[in-house]
């Protein structure tokens, strides 16, 4: 019998929210605990922070959620999945390369997809000490800060044929859910990707910012639906609503 069954006649209740909330939190404080004292760097830092990550929250939602779906960037994908209708689509640790930099630009992705949908999700950027979650949002601010945020390793044609169109000054963050959480914070006004990403990589935060109220679709404005056969999602834009008809204008020039 494994560890989760046997817990589970004696683990507290939570709902899928808090859940996920404490997944994404408690993963964030493991990754922090293996950055500690920089006694690991590099390549080795980012190796033992993936599978440690990926161990204690496999291991969670074994306990708590034995019966759902787990589709992770660092475990094998079990085609269970495609038969079950939750599915928590998750990654331990996104934006690898920053946390093994020492840098705070990295992420823990944590949603529960419903029928292909994010539904409780939450993301952690614990560099920063930040929590979001799709229950607990901050108003957006009034003003749109005139910014798009751009990958660390090229902007990539479609951001920068956005960003031109629509007269957006690009600055460049690391990981995708810190980038999206940018355009949450109201740092950035989008965050458009056309290179390719796993669902791992953008579920989570497509749950958060659409929690927020931003427009998340992919490039050519069709909706964005996880848990498919091939996790292979290459392109998406997250944006403010204000811009949404200007920038989906734009990337129907090239899209
Ligand atoms: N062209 C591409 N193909 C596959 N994954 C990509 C990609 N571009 C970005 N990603 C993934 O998206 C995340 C954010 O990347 P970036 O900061 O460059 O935008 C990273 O996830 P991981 O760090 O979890 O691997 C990265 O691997
Ligand atoms: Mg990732």
């Amino acid at each position: 019998m494994d560890a989760g069954r046997r817990l589970r006649s004696n683990v507290p209740r939570h709902s899928d929210l808090d859940l996920a909330a404490h997944i994404a939190e408690g993963a964030g404080r493991i990754l922090l605990g293996v950055r500690h004292q920089r006694l690991l760097t590099g390549r080795a830092l980012g190796d033992v922070g993936d599978a440690m990550a990926q161990q204690w929250i496999a291991a969670v939602l074994r306990t708590h959620r034995p019966d759902d779906a787990v589709l992770s960037e660092e475990a094998p994908d079990d085609p269970v999945r495609l038969r079950s209708r939750r599915v928590w689509v998750i990654d331990p640790l996104d934006g690898t390369s920053e946390f093994s930099r020492g840098t705070d630009d990295w992420a823990v992705h944590i949603a529960l997809t419903v029928d292909g949908r994010p539904d409780a999700c939450a993301v952690s950027l614990p560099g920063r000490g930040e929590l979001y979650r799709t229950d607990v949002v901050d108003p957006l601010p009034d003003e749109l800060s005139g910014r798009m945020v751009t990958s660390l390793y090229g902007a990539g044609y479609e951001s920068a044929w956005v960003a031109r169109a629509l007269g957006l000054r690009m600055f460049a963050v690391g990981s995708a859910g810190a980038k999206a959480m940018a355009v949450v914070r109201g740092a950035a006004d989008a965050y458009v990707h056309g290179g390719g990403q796993y669902e791992w990589d953008n579920c989570a935060p497509v749950g958060v910012a659409e929690a927020a109220g931003l427009h998340c679709s992919r490039l050519d404005g069709s909706a964005l639906l996880y848990n498919r056969p091939d996790p292979y999602l290459p392109d998406f834009v997250i944006c403010r609503m204000e811009i949404r008809d200007r920038v989906l204008e734009s990337l129907a020039q090239i899209w």
